[in-house]
């Protein structure tokens, strides 16, 4: 686990433990053990330390929370490393985080590849830095830099780093040898001035300003979190307590937060994000299947969903056509790219010069002609199965034979769609999220002739264009909108059953939705959901009135319908469920008028209004999601629980620190789960979201928690 090796005076302790050279217990035993070794060895005057393969070590190992641990634990180890009166150099590549960086923070000097990266991600996984990076990272950046890096999780560039004090050196070619010669240059200086316990914290007299904005901060961008709060309260304690004491408090507070549910779930959240990158389908897996090369790209489309499409292709530095019937609609297309564009360079979130670049990438077309050569194509026109089949019959005319032929489509079956190619192996749908620019779920669907390669293909797409991308079975809705739209259709049917809108989104809010279903519906207009509701019932056969309480068979609310008739759109027309400051505006405030309209609706269909508590809330919006969860496992839409939790994180910013859906339904309890599914099915016998899962049913008769078949490590943590 690391390999100890003498090269003229240098002892080199090569971490070894692939693929990350995370810090388990045989690694920390290893480094305490080359120590001794090289301290003992008189022969040696210098000692470095780095990470054989991709990285330098990026942190504990994650899987061994779940155990008591064993002995050597970080702290100690590193405190062996900063006695050594021997210089010890950290020679960093690749990721070096958290547990890495702390020994690194142990060592005496730190040199690193340009592209190395250094961090302090622990925040994301639930807990804190736990081998006194706290306490030592403030001693190197000062608090503003410790308390943002620590709270924010973020990777850090060495050039970055170096400006910060983190990094010594940048250093050029073997970064194994690179460290040797650093080595050489301080053997013989004495280590002591060396040692960050006994540097102060910069500016520690101006510790409450810094901590009291970095706690507001958290607060604010974090809310519900618990990790960044504790993160600052560490911190805090670097400049207020001498540094052991500082360690003590980083301990104490570890164990609290360490132990939380959040932790738990963010953990989870972490090992199921790996997880669905290894897809299975019929006939092959992503062990299995080989993408194809994706080097050119077309977008058909430029609206909303096409052009926030094209930015992600362009930001990861692919070519891209963006096609459209018009002169007028290519250059609107054109503008709304530039400008968002512009607002990622803004924002940091691409560089100057990828945002220049990308620009050179784009090229607009409205010839078809233009495909012949292309890899893959996204078409990104609006949800109708008729237009969609004119476009692919087009594109399989054009294109080469080995194009790749995607459609964004929110719940049409790909097969309708393939059906008007010679191709159909080659149709895939991608289920963009909107804003695509920033949305980070990927929704990859494969039809019943969908190859593997194909699939694939769209997999590595969405990973190189920075999304989560997840593989499910096509259905309609397929997975995510077809498991989120009970929790859109009873918080409908809790208005009209009593609770008001600000209650309902106050409740969904305080549980950890960013937004709450009703604020929700405004942002997106209430005219939206009010055409998608008069497509179905135009397919059913069914003549919409006020009094409709039903759709066939299954029970209706119109009072969406009620409100966009009104002229009530949402914030564009500053009134929908809220009332706005203006249209266009974004400050919600209570509306009296929405009051006055519910209760003429209910009193017209002789509904009885009553108190709802906060619990029957999250019981109809989550569980009724949940128990679609269940079908859609049922029915093999998704794979594992795991695709479903990653669809909702990143789909619908479900809060991390409750893992998903499926992972709080396991935490709930699956027995009490299912119950509540029984009790709401007899009490609504006409929505059929609340017709049990079979296999919900199976799980909670035969007691089996939902972890038992999880993929992911996380879930048995
Ligand atoms: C106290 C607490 C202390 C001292 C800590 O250090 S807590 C841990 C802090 N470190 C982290 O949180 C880093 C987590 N890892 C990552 O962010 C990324 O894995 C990476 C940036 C290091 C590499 O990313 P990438 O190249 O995309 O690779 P993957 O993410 O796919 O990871 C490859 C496999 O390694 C497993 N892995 C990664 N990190 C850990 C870890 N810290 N402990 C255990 N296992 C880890 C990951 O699950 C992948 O495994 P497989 O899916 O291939 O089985």
């Amino acid at each position: 686990m690391v390999d100890y090796s003498v090269n003229s005076s240098v002892a080199l302790l090569l971490v070894n433990n692939p693929p990350v050279n995370a810090l388990s217990h045989a690694v920390r035993k290893g480094l305490a053990d080359g120590m001794l070794k090289a301290t003992k060895d008189t022969k040696v005057k210098a000692i470095v330390i780095a990470g054989k393969g991709r990285t330098f070590p990026a942190g504990a190992d994650i899987r061994e929370f779940s155990g008591p641990g064993k002995e050597p634990w970080l702290v100690p180890v590193g405190n062996g490393i900063e006695a050594s009166g021997k210089p010890v150099v950290a020679a960093i590549h690749g990721t070096c985080l958290g547990g890495g960086l702390e020994v690194a923070l142990f060592c005496h000097y730190r040199v690193a590849l340009k592209s190395a990266r250094v961090g302090f991600p622990e925040v994301a996984i639930g807990i804190l830095p736990g081998a006194a990076g706290t306490q030592r990272l403030p001693r190197v950046t000062g608090l503003p830099v410790a308390f943002d890096m620590i709270t924010s999780g973020r990777h850090v560039p060495a050039e970055q780093a170096k400006k910060y004090g983190i990094i010594d050196e940048i250093v050029t070619g073997d970064i194994v040898n690179a460290g040797i010669r650093y080595a050489m240059i301080m053997v013989g200086k004495s280590t002591i001035p060396r040692r960050l316990r006994a540097k102060p914290v910069p500016d520690a007299e101006n510790v409450q300003k810094y901590a009291d904005a970095a706690m507001a901060h958290v607060k604010r961008k974090y809310k519900g979190y618990e990790a960044p709060v504790y993160c600052v309260k560490a911190v805090r304690a670097s400049a207020e307590k001498p540094y052991d004491l500082g360690v003590e408090n980083e301990k104490t507070l570890f164990n609290v937060v360490g132990k939380s549910g959040q932790a738990r779930a963010q953990q989870y959240a972490f090992f199921a994000e790996r997880v669905v990158g290894k897809w299975e389908m019929p006939g092959g897996n992503s062990q299995t299947a080989k993408p194809i090369p994706v080097r050119s790209t077309a977008v058909i489309g430029a609206g909303t969903m096409g052009t926030g499409i094209a930015v992600c292709i362009l930001s990861a530095g692919l070519p891209c056509y963006l096609v459209e019937q018009n002169q007028k609609f290519l250059e609107n297309g054109l503008k709304t790219i530039k400008a968002l564009m512009e607002g990622s360079v803004k924002l940091g979130k691409i560089s100057p010069e990828v945002g220049q670049r990308a620009a050179s990438l784009l090229k607009p077309t409205m010839s078809y002609d233009d495909l012949t050569g292309v890899d893959l194509v996204i078409e990104a026109v609006y949800e109708n199965l008729e237009l969609k089949k004119e476009i692919f019959a087009k594109l399989d005319k054009v294109c080469k034979p080995s194009t790749i032929l995607c459609s964004n489509t929110s719940s049409i079956d790909i097969d309708r769609i393939a059906v008007a190619t010679k191709r159909p192996e080659k149709c895939v749908g991608v289920h963009f999220f909107a804003p695509a620019y920033h949305m980070k779920l990927l929704e990859n669907i494969y039809s019943t002739k969908t190859s593997p390669d194909t699939a694939a293909t769209v997999m590595k797409l969405g990973k190189t264009i920075g999304k989560v991308p997840i593989l499910v079975k096509s259905c309609q809705g397929f997975l995510a909108n077809r498991m989120n739209t009970p929790y859109g259709t009873e918080s409908g049917f809790l208005v009209e059953e009593g609770a008001l809108p600000w209650e309902v989104d106050q409740v969904m809010e305080d549980f950890g939705m960013p937004m709450g279903p009703f604020k929700v519906r405004d942002l997106s207009g209430l005219d939206v959901g009010s055409k998608i509701t008069a497509e179905i019932a135009k397919t059913l056969g069914v003549t919409l009135t006020d009094e409709t309480r039903f759709m066939a068979g299954n029970r209706y609310s119109h009072m969406n319908t009620v409100l966009a008739n009104m002229g009530r759109l949402g914030r564009k027309s500053g009134k929908g469920w809220y009332k706005y400051e203006k249209a266009g505006g974004k400050i919600a405030s209570i509306d009296d008028d929405v009051i006055t309209v519910l209760n003429n609706h209910c009193k017209k269909l002789g509904i009885e209004r009553r108190t709802i508590s906060s619990q029957e809330i999250i019981e109809r919006l989550m569980y009724s999601c949940i128990n679609e969860g269940f079908k859609i496992l049922e029915e093999g839409i998704a794979k594992r629980p795991e695709e479903i939790d990653i669809s909702w994180l990143y789909g619908f910013t479900f809060p991390k620190y409750l893992g998903g859906p499926m992972y709080y339904a396991n935490q709930v309890g699956l027995g009490r789960v299912y119950d509540r599914i029984c009790y709401y099915h007899e009490n609504f016998p006409f929505s059929k979201h609340w017709v049990p899962s079979q296999l919900l049913r199976r799980l909670s008769e035969q007691n089996i928690p939902m972890s038992q078949w999880m993929a992911s490590p996380g879930a048995r943590l």
